[in-house]
């Protein structure tokens, strides 16, 4: 008899009501008990909802009120020295929301604590800090209170939290370049701790996360696990732990993953596939095996017929002690398609968001039980959805494919354009643009106003043209704004875009989109990523009516702004029935025609913003070179076709581009701008390294904060610049786009921006003089 259980599932809530209990709170317009009362009220409905579709452990822990890895930071009382001061005087909900955002409620500002990508998902976690001061002291409240809310429902469930070398390896240490395994030995009586407390809490299965173990790690690392979970196992109290990977096969890490003393193991069944039977005749009978046979990282439903022929003979072997489980937490799909009424009948057979993937596992573990026979009409439903799906004309295009193999025939279509040097020269002639020229990311603020007259547009309240006529009203504002500030080069501020990936798919064939597909993309923030499920073409332009129509407002270059193809692929859910690379370059084909249109209509500045460039690279190094030929390849295909003195501009954000600096100079856009400001322009140190050759926007203000840059601040990063890279190449701007911002806070951001460039440029006639 097999077992069901999950990793983790989306704590968002069905129509984001974590979101907007949130972010009034932070706004002061509701009290921390109604947030406790929303949230819980979630927890129980998501416990509940699991329950009912049959699983027989359910994740408990898996909740935040804003990310786990700062939960856990919390849990083991790891808070970094610049918040200590005011700790005592917070709430520990606002103490916590200061770490996370900088600001609370109640307490002063503060210097956030970092964001970055968890793994190579669109999910962001808060960077656990260390250093000299660091201690750890447990406290467990907030996973206790959850586990003692879990215990009133009367459901099995098992706690989540994530394992010491986890937390450990996804932490920096800023003050000395220290390996943040020296904190270890002082981690581990914290968690040695917790598993005590835990199992004197009744506590049966502990589910402890390393998804690291789906990454390189050297020796010490890999050292460090078998001591670690040795002294887990020599507690005289503890839970039964299972250790859950996913994200990726464990390769080089096998070895040390089948000797760890734990009585469950689960892996990562969907990428890691040629393992199972690798880990099946290795891994002890008598202990629970766990394989996440259902893809938590994509849409698609699964072929149960196939999971069937591959674990029946697990089964019989292993009965209960085989569980099955979706490949990861559920964090990163949607809820539910039970409210997508509009989404095309036939194609919402072909998929599963979270509550759909926990009925195929119950499918699946009644399959085992009661033998096929007893669940055939169920399974013959599903065999016939994914049948219809291979088989459906509505997937495939010969055009496209066409286009896609002329494109093999000739990869020179690639480098087309002269060499950077003489592109520079005609741009120069074309913009005559100062030393410093300013600029921003692309997006303004999307206000209340915006968001409002969308939605209801979408709902048929509003005609076509009078949300138009709102929208070409907001983008004249944002035009006029940025001429009073004094910027040169201009854009139209994305108010027409509900995100910079979904708006694109909207318009293009082979993509579909939901209503309530959100997924959290970090704190309150959410996304609805679109649906790539055939070849992809673009039946029309997508940005010229805006791009002009801001053009015509004014005599600055008005930069076009559309979103690369790795960008488009990363943050989609993409078909898994053929190569991403494939897909990539038929994106990156209906991108070359979207520029040459904006080419042809008079616009001399295009920016392909590439965000998820590095999220998009493998996490094993012996994958990586594959994926940056092609990826650098897309980028190209879409830019390369243009006049020499168009200007290709392209963004980069959240990102460390140390090792992949050949291929972000290979991309060869004139100018890139990247994210810095934060790291002190240390990221700029890739760019001198190698001798970056084109110009370069280093972001000299932290847009991801309310709080304002001083202008001295400024001057100061961009004269750190100056140092390795020539000013004739150095462009001032943002971090990154301003849509979360508020105009109240752009606006003295941007006048500030504009005179600390106004600076810089006097030091530099001086200088030359
Ligand atoms: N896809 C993607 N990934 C990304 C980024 C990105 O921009 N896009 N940026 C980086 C950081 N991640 C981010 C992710 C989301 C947001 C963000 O602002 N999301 C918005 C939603 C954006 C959106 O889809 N808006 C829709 C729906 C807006 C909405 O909520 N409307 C209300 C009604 C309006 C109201 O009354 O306020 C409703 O439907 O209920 C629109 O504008 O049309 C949010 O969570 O609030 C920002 C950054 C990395 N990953
Ligand atoms: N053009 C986009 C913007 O300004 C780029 C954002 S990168 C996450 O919002
Ligand atoms: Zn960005």
């Amino acid at each position: 008899m097999a077992l069901t259980h999950n990793l983790g599932f989306p704590r968002i809530g069905a129509h984001r009501e974590l979101k907007f209990a949130q972010e009034s709170y932070w706004q002061g317009d509701s009290t921390a008990d109604s947030l406790n009362i929303t949230a819980s009220a979630l927890r129980k409905r998501h416990l509940t909802l699991q329950h009912d579709s049959g699983l027989d452990w359910l994740p408990v822990g898996d909740f935040s009120f804003y990310d786990h890895v700062l939960d856990t930071s919390l849990l083991v009382g790891n808070i970094p020295s610049r918040y200590r001061a005011e700790q005592d005087n917070l709430s520990t909900l606002d103490q916590y929301f200061r770490i996370a955002r900088g600001r609370a409620p109640q307490g002063t500002p503060a210097i956030a604590g970092e964001m970055t990508k968890w793994f190579d998902t669109n999910y962001h976690y808060i960077v656990p800090e260390f250093d000299h001061t660091t201690t750890f002291n447990l406290n467990a409240s907030k996973l206790l209170a959850e586990i003692e809310e879990a215990k009133a429902l009367g459901i099995a469930f098992k706690p989540v939290i994530l394992g010491p070398l986890s937390y450990l390896y996804l932490g920096k240490c800023h003050s000395t370049d220290v390996d943040t395994l020296t904190w270890l030995d002082a981690l581990l009586p914290v968690y040695e701790r917790l598993l005590d407390r835990l199992q004197k809490a009744g506590i049966e299965w502990l589910q402890i996360d390393e998804p690291i173990l789906a990454l390189d790690l050297n020796k010490a690392w890999q050292g460090a696990f078998s001591r670690t979970y040795q002294r887990f196992a020599a507690l005289e109290h503890t839970p039964k732990r299972l250790l859950t990977v996913y994200f990726g096969p464990l390769l080089n890490n096998l070895k040390t993953a089948l000797a760890l003393p734990v009585e469950g193991l689960h892996i990562d069944a969907v990428r890691g596939r040629a393992e199972i039977e690798t880990v099946h005749a290795q891994w002890p009978v008598d202990k629970v095996l766990s394989l996440g046979v259902v893809d938590g990282r994509n849409i698609w439903r699964s072929d149960l017929n196939a999971l069937l022929d591959l674990l029946e003979p697990f089964h019989e072997i292993r009965g209960d002690r085989l569980w099955l489980a979706p490949s990861c937490s559920l964090l990163h799909v949607p809820v539910s398609l039970q409210d997508e009424l509009t989404l095309d009948p036939e194609l919402k057979t072909w998929l599963a968001f979270a509550t759909e993937k926990l009925a195929e596992l119950d499918l699946l573990k009644r399959a085992l039980q009661q033998g096929r026979t007893k669940v055939a009409t169920e399974l013959a439903q599903q065999a016939q959805a994914i049948a219809a799906r291979r088989c459906s004309n509505r997937v495939t295009r010969a055009d496209v494919q066409a286009r896609v193999q002329a494109l093999h025939r000739s990869p020179a279509d690639a480098h087309l354009r002269a060499p950077y040097q003489v592109r520079a020269a005609a741009q120069r002639q074309r913009f005559a643009l100062p030393l410093f020229p300013t600029t921003t990311i692309g997006s303004f603020p999307q206000t209340r106003d915006i968001r409002q007259a969308r939605s209801r547009f979408k709902a048929g309240e509003l005609e076509k043209a009078q949300y138009e006529a709102i929208m070409a009203e907001h983008i004249a504002y944002a035009v006029t704004a940025q001429e009073r500030y004094g910027l040169d080069v201009l854009v139209h501020g994305e108010a027409e875009r509900n995100d910079m990936v979904e708006y694109f798919g909207e318009q293009l064939d082979g993509y579909a989109f939901t209503r309530f597909g959100w997924v959290q993309s970090y704190g309150s923030r959410c996304v609805k990523p679109p649906i790539i499920y055939g070849d992809v073409a673009r039946p029309n332009a997508m940005t010229v009516h805006w791009t002009t129509y801001a053009q015509s407002l004014t005599d600055k270059p008005m930069k076009g702004m559309l979103t690369g193809p790795i960008t488009m692929l990363q943050w989609a859910f993409v078909r898994d029935d053929q190569p991403r690379r494939q897909t990539a370059e038929q994106i990156a084909l209906a991108l070359q025609d979207e520029i040459k249109d904006l080419e042809a209509a008079g616009i001399g500045m295009i920016q392909v913003d590439e965000p998820a460039f590095r999220e998009g690279l493998p996490l094993r190094q012996q994958d990586w070179d594959d994926y940056l030929q092609w990826a650098v390849q897309a980028f190209r295909i879409a830019t390369a076709q243009v006049r020499n003195d168009t200007q290709i501009h392209t963004h980069m954000c959240y990102s460390e581009f140390n090792d992949i600096m050949p291929a972000i100079a290979a991309l060869d856009a004139d100018v890139i701008t990247i994210e810095t400001s934060r790291s002190n322009m240390e990221l700029l140190a890739a760019f001198t390294h190698f001798a970056y050759p084109n110009d370069i926007g280093p972001g000299v203000y932290d847009i991801h904060t309310p709080n304002l840059p001083t202008v001295e601040r400024m001057v100061e990063l961009m004269s750190l610049a100056a140092e390795s890279i020539p000013v004739e190449r150095l462009w001032v701007n943002p971090d990154c786009g301003l849509k979360t911002r508020r105009w109240e806070e752009v606006e003295p951001a941007l006048v500030r921006m504009v005179e600390a460039a106004q600076m810089l440029r006097a030091r530099a006639i001086h200088k030359a003089s």
